[in-house]
């Protein structure tokens, strides 16, 4: 027998080792921390709305990367629920949009998040690395990196409980998103887990696999730190010779 299969973990030890990343999971990150704890000031709460809405236009173009990918059509039909969800269907307006409702509840109008002028060079590479890996990898090894949508419902609860008691000048029209990822979260990630669990057999593999998490827990954290900078210590990027963002807006 090889030593990759002799070390492997039975499926539910693996599961409980992918579970065990939560411990890493940007819910512990001292902007989000200062976020449900009320610490955050109106502008940092922007900034944070204004950055996170690169990540929601990039998540459905990073899900047709997997589709791309993907030979399987019974896996396509599943996973293409999820670029409705951001995108919309019909008379169904989406992820992006409660996203822009959630900008304009707190402030921001829809053209200054529209046009990324507050999107971070940080923030933009962190993310742009989540799509660029989905391309070049094989899409088990994407659905894999998906799986911090595990602790997802969690962070958006957290949310829904904590922010309109702390900011009480947010529109609750903003709530939104938060309220539809929490059943969206939980039935996708069922199915990137049983994907994984499928997949990824081997000791060598199932390490690849936490490996993998660890990199979409790595852009997370990374996409924070550049907030904290910017809106925590008020050094965004070139504050030593300007204080205009003079950063370029995605090419
Ligand atoms: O607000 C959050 O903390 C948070 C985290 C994550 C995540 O864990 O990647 C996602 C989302 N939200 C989210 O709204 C979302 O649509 C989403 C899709 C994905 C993914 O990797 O496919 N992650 C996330």
């Amino acid at each position: 027998m090889n030593a990759s299969v002799d070390t492997a973990m039975n499926r539910r030890a693996f599961e409980q080792a992918l579970r065990d990343k939560g411990r890493y999971y940007h819910s512990h990150h001292p902007y989000h921390r200062a976020m449900y704890s009320g610490r955050c000031t109106p502008e940092q709460i922007r900034g944070w709305v204004a950055n996170r809405y690169y990540y929601q236009i990039m998540i459905p173009q990073k899900d047709a990367a997997i589709l791309a990918n993907c030979p399987d059509p019974r896996v396509r039909r599943l996973w293409l629920q999820r670029i409705l969800d951001h995108d919309g269907h019909g008379d169904e307006a989406g992820g992006i949009e409660a996203w822009l409702a959630l900008a304009e509840a707190v402030g921001l109008s829809r053209a200054e998040v529209i046009d990324q002028r507050h999107v971070l060079p940080g923030v933009r590479f962190a993310v742009d690395a989540y799509v660029r890996f989905v391309r070049r990898a094989s899409w088990q090894e994407a659905a894999c990196a998906s799986l911090t949508e595990l602790f997802a419902p969690e962070i958006h609860q957290s949310r829904l409980d904590s922010w309109p008691r702390h900011y009480p000048w947010i529109e609750s029209e903003g709530y939104r998103y938060f309220r539809k990822r929490l059943s969206e979260a939980r039935r996708d990630v069922q199915h990137g887990l049983t994907v994984t669990l499928d997949h990824f057999v081997t000791g060598a593999q199932q390490a690849r696999a936490l490996e993998i998490l660890q990199f979409k827990l790595d852009i997370l954290w990374t996409l924070l730190d550049a907030l904290t900078m910017a809106y925590m210590h008020h050094t965004p990027p070139y504050h030593t010779v300007t204080d205009r963002p003079v950063w370029h807006r995605g090419l």
